[in-house]
């Protein structure tokens, strides 16, 4: 899978998309989310692959097993490199979320890697503790989800830098490590709160990283993403 850090699609038109992208001069990896999915509809998909970038379809499904299975046959279609569910679905709606993603998947095509959401990288744990109600420590939380996770077939997780080397050691280094909340040190933290700079997202176990806002909200924008990228190859 290609390496490069996922660049975080979240505008709210095609026409924000292109005008963004249309200041790179090579293929990225890109992930397209519910706010652009949500206005402009898997066309979007379509057009962004047509322009020959990697794509993070990052809808995070989370229904019942038969809702779930269903939809994720008809993403398949897109072709796309990477998508996603909630592990909090549970282990037989991750189970039909992969049958279905191989189901929808051309004959001679690749089918795209899938992974789960374990704690969004925006709850803390004293959050979660109050609100879902779960009486583990939040490493502990997203253990439990990592394994379930893995037991289900799929191919990996979203977590924060913080979880990544814990989940590597009990699932595996080939087992994804997908990690948000991404940083330049001193950027605002916006909604995030167990975030990580791209060098420690290395360092701590990360297979991937998600940048969103630290690169397009940033005055110069490629620029921003060169320093994202030095940093997490270096
Ligand atoms: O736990 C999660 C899961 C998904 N995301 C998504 O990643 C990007 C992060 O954007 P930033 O602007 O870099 O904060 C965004 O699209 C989220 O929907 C996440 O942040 N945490």
């Amino acid at each position: 899978m290609n390496t490069k850090p996922i660049l975080a699609l979240d505008f709210p038109s095609e026409q924000h998309v292109f005008d963004f992208l249309q200041q790179f001069n090579e293929p990225l990896f890109v992930k397209i989310g519910m706010e652009l999915y949500m206005q402009e509809g898997p066309d979007i998909v379509r057009k962004v692959k047509a322009l020959g970038h990697d794509i993070f379809l990052d809808l995070k499904l989370h229904d019942i097993p038969n809702t779930v299975g269903s939809a994720m046959k008809g993403l398949a279609k897109l072709g796309v490199d990477l998508v996603n569910v909630h592990a909090a679905g549970g282990r037989p709606m991750m189970e039909a979320a992969l049958e279905g993603l191989e189901a929808g998947t051309a004959v001679g095509s690749k089918r795209a890697a899938l992974i789960a959401v374990t704690q969004l990288t925006s709850t803390t744990e004293e959050q979660m503790q109050r609100e879902q109600k779960i009486a583990l420590s939040l490493q502990e939380s997203v253990l439990h989800y990592a394994s379930l996770t893995k037991e289900a077939g799929l191919n990996g997780v979203v977590c924060s830098v913080h979880e990544a080397q814990a989940i590597a050691d009990a699932c595996g280094e080939d087992f994804l490590r997908v990690t948000p909340g991404i940083r330049l040190a001193g950027g605002d933290t916006h909604d995030q709160k167990r975030i990580a700079t791209p060098d420690g997202a290395k360092h701590d176990g990360s297979s991937l990283i998600v940048v969103g806002r630290a690169v397009t909200g940033a005055q110069n924008p490629v620029a921003a993403y060169k320093q994202v990228r030095e940093l997490w190859e270096a």
